[in-house]
């Protein structure tokens, strides 16, 4: 077996999830299609709640920022002329979250968004998250030699949570010391490790970083952040130069700590 030994300054493993903790098929294949079929219904159910009004506004705000881009779709603003002009708000509203997820696109406002949408589905049990299996058991060892774990995805903090709480592992919230998304920065800037470093209290070359995305390792090393990029049945293909490169894990058991026996 492989195996990488973590740099002894290391105390906090910060981890990606899709593609690093869980298949990028149980996203794309079930919790993604899940958005797509019942965005409009639930939007027509929560339409009037404080909460769903804030995810429109915030897509409306996105909606302005992306005008320029191929495809766009804009949200209008409320005119509040009936029933009509509801309908056509929500028409728009669910075009632009299609559009959105076409491109896979990682903003703050669909995020929130699916967060919220995903709540339903997983306290009713109609989802459990998937998690490799390699996961739990390394997660509990490096906790008990005395890392800190901490979660860094595009999903939502909130998603994060209804994922680590209903796994098929069962509920393993409590593995993670805390948990960051892309409002603190979004994962191809090297600004946000620095600031999850300063969040968590120690310094970037404390953390080691596991991701898929190797745009997403580039700008954690910038920071000086510790990095391995993670392969795992589904994701993307690296280069040659990239596989070069980068330090390569394909399960997290492969991982080494020096301070564990
Ligand atoms: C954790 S929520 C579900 C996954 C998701 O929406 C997403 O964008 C995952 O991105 P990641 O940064 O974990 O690769
Ligand atoms: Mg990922």
């Amino acid at each position: 077996m492989v195996v990488l030994s973590v740099p002894a300054e290391v105390t906090v493993i910060l981890l990606d999830i899709e593609g690093t903790t869980t298949p990028i098929a149980f996203v794309k294949d079930i919790l993604f299609p899940y958005i797509k079929e019942n965005v409009k219904e639930y939007l027509q159910t929560h339409w009037e709640e404080e909460e769903c009004q804030q995810d429109v506004n915030l897509l409306r705000k996105q909606a302005e920022e992306d005008s320029h881009l191929d495809g766009a779709v804009p949200i209008p603003a409320a005119s509040g002329n009936g029933a009509d002009d509801l309908q056509q708000m929500i028409q728009a509203v669910v075009d632009n979250v299609r559009w959105q997820m076409s491109l896979d696109r990682k903003t703050t406002a669909l995020k929130q968004l699916q967060g919220h949408m995903w709540r339903a589905a997983f306290a009713a049990g109609r989802m459990k998250a998937e998690f490799f299996e390699d996961v739990v058991p390394a997660v509990r060892k490096w906790r008990e030699a005395g890392m800190k774990v901490y979660i860094y995805s595009s999903g939502s903090v909130e998603a994060q949570k209804l994922l680590f709480g209903h796994s098929t592992e069962g509920d393993i919230l409590e593995l993670v010391d805390g948990h960051f998304d892309t409002k603190i920065g979004h994962k191809v800037e090297s600004e946000s490790y620095r600031k999850i470093a300063n969040s968590i209290g120690c310094s970037t070359n404390n953390i080691l970083f596991l991701t898929d995305v190797t745009l997403e390792a580039s700008a954690a090393e910038e920071a000086d952040v510790h990095v391995a990029v993670v392969v795992r049945p589904g994701n993307a293909g690296l280069t040659d130069d990239e596989k070069t490169y980068y330090s390569l894990i394909t399960s997290f058991s492969e991982l080494y700590l020096p301070s564990s026996t």
